[in-house]
């Protein structure tokens, strides 16, 4: 697990024990998801199979109508070198030309040649970007490649003083083109960006909070209570304000995507007012619709 997990909060969620890549754990009360990558020896590199891993319970703590913020972080350290990581992005070992490849084991040699490569990493982004609870990148140590990518899309991120960020995607001929850095640019503006990107510097956690990139840095050994204690603050708030703030959030760098992710929120408060329920009942019971009790609003 993790050095600074604080196994009293947690509890393993039913019907995931044979997970291999990542941890899933619910507060007790279900109300807070902890989803972790547990590959340190590798900075919890992703292959194929923990990008299907990470959607599962992502997609898991979206429908679980208990919970309402997700915590996504790395477990640590490696017990190679004592490193700590969030994520270093796509596993370089299996990486094919058609993406990254299904293996049997962590080499080129293990690859499965009847199973294409895969970038599906981009399908957690988006699922991340578009479920109507806050996500919190809770960044142990490095965040580099499609690991940077993945604090990006997050809603929040909070950072121990152990984190370091770093894009590698053009060092090993990789780029997200999407909300990696275009969506990143408008977080940290233009210049800043592309300095990440170009010169693949490596960055602290202080750095990036002077950047905008994150938006708080503590003392490691306080990284996952301060990230449960923000996740408590966050569940305080009305669901539905928390919901729509994120989608108009969202919508303005969305394109129609955004616009339609925001428009189903809105039809469906539409449908809870009375005015609503009577254009159903009027076709239902095949007359006229009476909308006289509903003014036209100004
Ligand atoms: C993260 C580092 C900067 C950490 O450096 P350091 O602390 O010195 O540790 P190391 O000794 O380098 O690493 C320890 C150990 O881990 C292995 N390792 C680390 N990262 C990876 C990795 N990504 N893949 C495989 N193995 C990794 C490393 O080899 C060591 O192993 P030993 O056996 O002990 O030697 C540094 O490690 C580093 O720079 N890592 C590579 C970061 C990187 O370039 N990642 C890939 C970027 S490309 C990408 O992520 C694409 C993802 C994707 O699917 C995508 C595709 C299209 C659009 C968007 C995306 C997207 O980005 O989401």
């Amino acid at each position: 697990m993790s050095e600074i997990f604080d196994e009293s909060q947690w509890q393993a969620v039913e019907g995931f024990e044979q997970l291999t890549d990542i941890t899933y754990h619910h507060t007790h009360d279900g109300r807070v998801a902890r989803i972790a990558f547990d590959r340190p020896e590798v900075r919890n590199a992703f292959r194929p199979h923990t990008v299907d891993e990470l959607y599962r319970a992502l997609d898991h703590a979206r429908t679980a109508s208990t919970v309402g913020v997700v915590l996504l972080t790395g477990n640590g350290p490696s017990a190679k070198d004592g490193g700590w990581a969030f994520c270093s992005g796509g596993d370089q070992r299996i990486r094919g030309r058609d993406g990254y490849k299904y293996s049997a084991e962590d080499t080129a040699q293990g690859i499965d040649p009847a199973r294409s490569g895969r970038l599906h990493i981009l399908e957690v982004q988006r699922l991340i970007r578009f479920m109507p609870k806050v996500v919190i990148a809770v960044v142990s140590g490095w965040a580099a490649g499609g690991g940077h990518s993945l604090h990006v899309v997050c809603d929040l991120t909070l950072a121990s003083d152990k984190a370091k960020f770093k894009q590698t995607d053009a060092d090993v001929g990789s780029f997200d083109a999407g909300y990696g850095s275009a969506y990143f640019a408008r977080q940290i503006g233009q210049k800043f960006a592309r300095e990440v990107f170009f010169l693949a510097d490596e960055y602290s956690g202080q750095r990036a909070y002077e950047m905008g990139a994150v938006n708080a840095v503590v003392p490691h050994a306080e990284l996952e209570t301060e990230a449960l204690r923000w996740a408590r603050r966050i569940l305080t708030k009305s669901p539905t304000a928390i919901r729509m703030l994120k989608f108009a959030f969202n919508a303005v760098d969305d394109g129609l995507v955004g616009q339609q992710v925001f428009a189903g929120e809105a039809t469906r408060l539409a449908y809870g007012t009375d005015e609503a329920v009577e254009g159903r009942d009027s076709f239902l019971e095949k007359r006229e619709p009476d909308w006289s009790p509903y003014p036209w609003h100004y």
